[in-house]
């Protein structure tokens, strides 16, 4: 059964921005990946899945609450990592977990000890009664991370976690979540605005565009349906990707490929008769095993995302 049901869900910020347009879509328990470049509506989803912003119109489901009408109820069972840096620099983790805690309800005894066993989760049990101000990038979004899961809510709203975190920072905060997601059976939704990084530990993904919904699906129905192929010309690399445009044709970039959806088996007989119309040399052509970034054809998905060379294991790398 899906957590999270919207239902031509709408929300406008005065008459000018409309941020989420007419959204429908069901997450069901697991990890989800909220994927869209920046501006995209993932940080208005996730504050109105949590009753702080109230829908202009449609309809939203969260644990089978309404968080226009029970908010409250929404954010006893729900944990949330806004994505700003919104810690007070001068008190320690430990105290500020703790008080969180106590702020879900928890009495004082059970929240210090609830605030030890997240901090350790989250690896800052040694550091934790230093000051926050002190800490590192990666320590403050493991506070925040810690601070969302204090009051063992069933579902996790994390909206960019990754943010400011450095390659190796970033992967071990996806080491992070995904252990959350799995070891403790907590469903969660990750917001990112890189694709190639939720799609590593995600289940299934939703991706939205200017507050419309792109695509959501299953990774994994993703990733078997549809065949990528790379082409690779010796020279006229350009000219063949705008041809192949030109002709309704999506192509994204790997290092020196040209990487395009199969949709049909006329795809192939389209390429090769372009790469013949231009007389260009004819390096390569193969179908590839691809990632999820490679099958959105729109200009936001490829900004959020796009495909280095030799990445199809790689985690890392999208920026
Ligand atoms: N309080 C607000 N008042 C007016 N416009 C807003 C407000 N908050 C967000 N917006 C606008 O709504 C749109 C969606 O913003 P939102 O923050 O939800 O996107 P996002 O996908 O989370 O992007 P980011 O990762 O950059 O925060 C953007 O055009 C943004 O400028």
């Amino acid at each position: 059964m899906a957590i999270i049901t919207t239902q031509a869900l709408t929300k406008r910020y005065g008459t000018a921005v409309t941020a989420l347009a007419d959204l429908t879509v069901q997450i069901e328990p697991g990890i989800t990946g909220l994927v869209g470049a920046n501006g995209a509506g993932k940080s208005t989803l996730i504050k109105t899945m949590l009753g702080l912003l109230a829908p202009t119109g449609g309809q939203l489901r969260v644990l089978g609450l309404d968080p226009t009408r029970q908010g409250e109820q929404v954010r006893a069972r729900v944990g949330y990592m806004p994505e700003n840096d919104s810690l007070p620099p001068d008190v320690s983790a430990a105290e500020f977990v703790t008080h969180m805690g106590r702020m879900s309800g928890l009495p004082r005894a059970a929240a210090r000890e609830r605030a030890s066993e997240v901090l350790r989760h989250v690896g800052l049990y040694e550091e934790r009664y230093r000051q926050i101000g002190g800490y590192s990038t990666g320590m403050k979004q493991r506070v925040k991370l810690a601070q969302s899961l204090v009051h063992d809510p069933d579902l996790l709203l994390l909206d960019e976690p990754t943010n400011g975190l450095d390659p190796a920072g970033r992967d071990a905060m996806l080491d992070l979540v995904h252990r959350i997601g799995t070891e403790f059976g907590i469903s969660v939704v990750v917001c990112s605005h890189l694709l190639g990084e939720v799609e590593q530990i995600a289940d299934g993904l939703v991706a939205i565009e200017a507050g419309r919904l792109l695509r959501a699906d299953r990774v994994s129905s993703m990733t078997a349906r549809t065949a990528v192929l790379a082409v690779e010309v010796d020279e006229g690399a350009d000219e063949l990707a705008a041809a192949l445009s030109a002709r309704g044709v999506r192509i994204g970039r790997d290092g020196a490929a040209l990487m395009t959806p199969v949709e049909s088996p006329a795809t192939y007989d389209l390429v090769r008769d372009v790469i013949v119309d231009l007389g260009l040399p004819l390096h390569r052509l193969e179908e590839r095993r691809h990632r999820v970034a490679e099958l959105f054809g729109s200009p936001a998905a490829h900004a959020a995302a796009p495909a280095p060379a030799g990445a199809d294991e790689g985690r890392s790398g999208d920026e």
